[in-house]
């Protein structure tokens, strides 16, 4: 081993550099020290390195974030925005949503038990002797949502102080028979185990109750799933950031994809045994399977047809949903579908933010998907995500002519939309944004016309048009446009289309028609930078 001097220029450049002096070895070093001291410089290069790399990585990736799309789906509660994402899942991560089915299982018999127990209260409304305005009046008082509206709607329109004059009277209808009344009183009696569950079953999904709406909705953040449960469901994770929380559903690059796909092969049975201890949801599952048939005789009553026929009983399409699939959903070893996971109902609290992959010219551009929460007191949380938004699907339900805001019974639900889409339009963070908007609900306002509900009686503008879909959609359509034509500085197109987001087959391809002209734009845009 050969002893050597310290070349002159590096003693020249240590006199003027202070760091260099502190660096340079000892003068007196053994052969033992340098190689400890060699050691700990390689190690501390390797450090050094390894930090450089993860510096460039997050460089490259906060370039690549500038490439990504993103798009928020905006609208009111209950507009349709978490069934729209399940569609781009459907498409774009379909196993993720396969992995999740057992997951629904809890939120389906919450939509099960709850529709139930409100039966069971206007029954018990109804058997008191009440008269149906009463029982409206009571039910209203009790769930404070747009029942109230409809009754104190219905007293004036009696008193001939509404716009509808021609709209049917409703008369008050005898008290059911005694026969009736015993028929009811044993079916209550044989359902109470399945409603003593719902407190329950609400504390599971570790949600809140929404304050106001009194429907018994849960209102749960994103992540449900896994925390619900204790374990990770599919693709889901979380995160905290700066903007809050967020749950990641998809797919970030095809390594990962590859590498999660082989996972949930191996996870998917311990996934599955977990949920199989689940007790609660077991526990509903039985009681639920021993009492489908006094669920479907209620479903069934005479009583409960006419309370929902004269529209003194409303039950959501979700609730119906389950009710006419009662005895499917009840069985033994019941594994939702996907329809009935599209069907499923929770609200959306904050904002979750879902990754795809999107294949475009032969290569992957990655989609963040914003689903927001969409009632009244969650729409503050909307913001943060304005300034870099690539594209805006805002969903309307045109349904909702003849229903009121939960948080607001005063508020009619399309009214709310026209002023929300009025706000999304105007405000100079989205001037940018392409512009989707989803007449939605589509098949549900078909049934209400379809079952003689006139759309007059709840919006007197309406006047005597036809009181068909194409003539509803039309008249609302042309109000939406108006809306975009006044608020629209950038001279901004508007994409319409009429939709019903649990249609998976009708949204393959409008999904597919709203992702290439976000594209066009995109690639546009991408083209002036
Ligand atoms: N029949 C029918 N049901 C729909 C349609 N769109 C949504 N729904 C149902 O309406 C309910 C509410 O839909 P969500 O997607 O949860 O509404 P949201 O906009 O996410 O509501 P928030 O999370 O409260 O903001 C769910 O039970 C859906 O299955 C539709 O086009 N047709
Ligand atoms: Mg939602």
């Amino acid at each position: 081993m050969i002893s050597t001097s310290r070349p002159p220029s590096l003693r020249s450049v240590a006199t003027e550099d202070p760091l260099s002096a502190i660096l340079r070895p000892p003068p007196a070093e053994s052969s033992e020290d340098r190689s400890v001291r060699l050691q700990r410089e390689a190690n501390a290069k390797k450090i050094s390195d390894s930090i450089d790399e993860a510096i460039r990585q997050d460089r490259e990736r906060l370039k690549k974030r500038k490439e990504d799309v993103k798009l928020l789906l905006l609208g009111q509660a209950e507009s349709g925005k978490s069934t729209l994402q399940k569609q781009f899942q459907l498409i774009y991560n379909p196993t993720s949503l396969h992995e999740e089915r057992l997951s629904w299982r809890v939120v389906i018999q919450y939509n099960i038990v709850r529709p139930v127990l409100r039966i069971l209260e206007a029954l018990d409304l109804y058997a008191e002797g009440d008269s149906d305005d009463d029982v409206a009046e009571k039910m209203n008082f009790a769930y404070g949502t747009l029942e109230s509206r409809m009754a104190a709607s219905d007293r004036s329109e009696k008193l001939g102080r509404t716009a509808d004059a021609s709209a049917s009277r409703e008369t008050l209808q005898p008290s059911p028979s005694p026969s009736m009344d015993q028929q009811l009183t044993a079916l209550r009696l044989r359902l109470s185990p399945l409603v003593q569950l719902e407190s329950q079953l609400a504390n599971r999904l570790g949600g809140v109750s929404v304050c106001g709406s009194g429907k018994g909705s849960v209102m749960v953040r994103t992540g449900w799933q896994a925390r619900s449960f204790g374990i990770p469901f599919g693709k889901s994770r979380e995160r905290t950031s700066s903007r809050g929380r967020f749950s990641f559903t998809g797919q970030r690059s095809a390594l990962e994809n590859a590498a999660t796909e082989r996972k949930s092969i191996d996870t998917e049975a311990s996934d599955h045994s977990e949920l199989e201890k689940d007790r609660l949801v077991e526990e509903v599952a039985l009681v639920l399977n021993s009492c489908k048939g006094d669920v479907q005789e209620l479903w069934r009553h005479p009583a409960v047809k006419r309370l929902r026929e004269n529209r003194k009983l409303r039950l959501e399409e979700w609730a119906e949903y389950f009710m006419d699939n009662i005895g499917r959903v009840s069985s033994p070893g019941y594994v939702p579908t996907i329809d009935d996971i599209l069907h499923a109902r929770i609200q959306t609290m904050g904002v979750a933010e879902h990754i795809f992959d999107v294949p475009l010219h032969g290569r992957n551009v990655t989609w963040h998907l914003y689903d927001v929460g969409g009632a009244r007191g969650q729409r503050h949380t909307w913001v943060p995500y304005f300034d870099d938004a690539t594209a805006i699907i805002f969903l309307a339900p045109v349904s909702a002519f003849d229903q009121y805001l939960s948080e607001d019974p005063r508020t009619n639900r399309i009214d709310d939309s026209l002023q929300l889409f009025k706000q999304i339009c105007s405000n100079p963070l989205l001037k940018q944004a392409h512009l989707v908007l989803f007449l939605n609900k589509a098949d549900v306002l078909a049934d209400k016309l379809t079952r003689g509900i006139r759309v007059k009686k709840y919006i007197t503008s309406y006047g005597d048009r036809p009181n068909d879909v194409d003539a509803v959609v039309s008249y609302f359509k042309a109000h939406f446009t108006q809306v975009h034509t006044r608020n629209n500085e950038g001279k901004r197109v508007l994409y319409t289309h009429l939709t019903s987001v649990v249609d998976t087959k009708a949204m393959q391809s409008i999904i597919s028609n709203v992702r290439d002209s976000i594209f066009r734009d995109y690639l546009k845009s991408a083209a002036l930078v």
